[in-house]
């Protein structure tokens, strides 16, 4: 099985303030101290994802896996390392990422079939199949930026599941969605993985990524922890 994705010893790190209170700083600006702290949230991070598996990444608040999702991406660029991707991508990063504020979500799903390279007809085809997944009934009018963050994961997620791309990117989105509305993304999210697609995901409920997923890191203060079997992996998470 070939590989769909390949992380080589990706390192990316951010500038923090070392005072949290602005009096604080201005305090160290003038005592001439340093007053801007390196702060590495990825360590050399290595792991491939071969094509069709379901890969989950785990790991506590602020172990750097939304950043790692977003290297992946490319929305952000790490200092150093490599991202080789086999086929194409869909980001679902943050629930607002894609979505137009001042659109409609009607509007936006146009707008994102469009980005993505629809043709007309393929977008009229796709745009009811979007709608009904979403479930958002008459709002699908109302502009973005009134929606709830339930409502724009459910458009979120449902103009990137039925976009066709060969690996998709879920991060922790589902979390704000109801219980039926998770039940139903599992569920497709199942059915995509059957269909081929290769599924990375990363969640704090481990009950569906035990269904879904073959194999996981875990992250651990921005370093690769372990890597392996879904199973092993959840049960060391868990005990530590
Ligand atoms: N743009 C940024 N500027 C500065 N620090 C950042 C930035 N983005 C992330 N960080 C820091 O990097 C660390 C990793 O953050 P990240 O969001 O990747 O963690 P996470 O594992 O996704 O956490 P969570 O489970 O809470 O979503 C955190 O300490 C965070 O504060």
């Amino acid at each position: 099985m070939s590989n769909a994705i390949e992380v080589n010893h990706i390192k990316k790190a951010f500038r923090k303030p070392t005072e949290k209170t602005i009096k604080g700083q201005l305090i160290s600006l003038f005592k001439h101290e340093k007053t801007i702290d390196k702060f590495q949230a990825l360590e050399d991070v290595s792991f491939t994802v071969k094509k069709g598996e379901g890969y989950a990444i785990i790991g506590k608040n602020g172990a750097g896996k939304s950043t790692l999702f977003k290297v992946i991406s490319g929305v952000i660029v790490p200092d150093s390392g490599q991202i080789k991707l086999n086929g194409t991508l869909m980001p679902l990063i943050e629930l607002s990422a894609g979505l137009s504020g001042d659109l409609s979500g009607m509007e936006n799903i146009r707008l994102n079939c469009a980005i993505y390279g629809l043709k007309k007809r393929q977008i009229e085809e796709l745009l009811p199949v979007i709608v009904e997944f979403a479930e958002l009934d008459e709002f699908i009018h109302t502009p973005v930026k009134f929606y709830s963050s339930g409502m724009k994961a459910r458009l979120g997620f449902s103009i990137a599941v039925h976009i066709e791309t060969d690996i998709v990117l879920i991060d922790e989105v589902l979390a704000v969605g109801d219980r039926d509305f998770k039940k139903k993304c599992n569920k497709k999210m199942l059915e995509m993985k059957e269909a081929g697609k290769t599924i990375v995901i990363v969640s704090h409920s481990m009950g569906p990524l035990k269904k879904l997923c073959d194999r996981a890191i875990v992250l651990n203060r921005g370093k690769v922890e372990a890597e392996g079997d879904i199973h092993e992996m959840i049960d060391l998470y868990e005990s530590n």
